[in-house]
């Protein structure tokens, strides 16, 4: 009798990212899911904000009503989660989002928020932790102005997200800046390359 096939037990490998609103963090994570030299499952958080234009349910986000969120939050079905910007909005990574991840054997890509990120990285110590900069504060507030999607007070609540964050980057292994979205992109490659083994 030959006995049954037993898995490996794979360990779930994760790829953290934050940086500043306007840092260039949902850029990055569109073009390296194409390009990354590993296999990544983008993870879809939960939040209470509503949708922009042209979002998608289950595809940018999970968008749950505050009492959804909540009633998710009380059955532990989050990892973390976090009021990110002070303005009432919830954010939330889903456990099972991580299984996701896992079983399609890939790596769990997430882009969180700094304290979230903190979180997970003292939950999975090997994480590959990205934090995402520009070359200066006025590149970032600048490209945040030109996106066009939030109000003067949204603009102000995440630069101060933004400052508070930046006094935290010494706590990630890799800090990239984007200046130019190519040479970002190839870095964060190369590091998933060199993590990979
Ligand atoms: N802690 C945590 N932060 C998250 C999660 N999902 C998104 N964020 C962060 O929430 C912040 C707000 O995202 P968003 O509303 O899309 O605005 P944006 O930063 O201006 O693009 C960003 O800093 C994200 O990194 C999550 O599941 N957990
Ligand atoms: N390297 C770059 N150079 C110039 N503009 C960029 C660069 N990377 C991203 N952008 C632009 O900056 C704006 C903010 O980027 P986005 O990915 O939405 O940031 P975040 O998700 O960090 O808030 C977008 O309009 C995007 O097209």
């Amino acid at each position: 009798m030959t006995a049954p096939e037993t898995r490996p037990f794979v360990d779930i490998r994760v790829l953290v990212l934050s940086g500043p609103s306007g840092s260039g963090k949902s850029t990055i994570v569109d073009r390296l899911v194409n390009v990354a030299p590993v296999q990544l499952v983008k993870v879809v958080s939960a939040t209470t904000r509503p949708p922009r234009a042209g979002e998608v349910n289950g595809r940018d986000y999970y968008f749950l009503s505050p009492e959804e969120f909540e009633q998710k939050r009380q059955a532990g079905e989050f990892i973390e989660c976090e009021e990110v910007h002070g303005n009432g909005n919830w954010y939330g990574t889903l456990r099972s989002e991580l299984t996701r991840a896992q079983q399609a054997g890939a790596w769990a890509f997430l882009e969180i928020d700094v304290q979230g990120a903190l979180s997970i990285i003292k939950e999975y110590p090997d994480a590959v932790s990205v934090f995402l900069t520009t070359a200066s504060e006025g590149d970032y507030e600048q490209r945040l102005r030109n996106r066009g999607t939030e109000s003067e007070d949204a603009i102000q609540q995440r630069l101060e997200t933004a400052r508070r964050e930046l006094k935290l980057s010494k706590e990630y292994k890799h800090i990239v800046v984007n200046d130019d979205l190519d040479r970002a992109v190839s870095e964060i490659c190369h590091i998933l390359a060199s993590a990979e083994g």
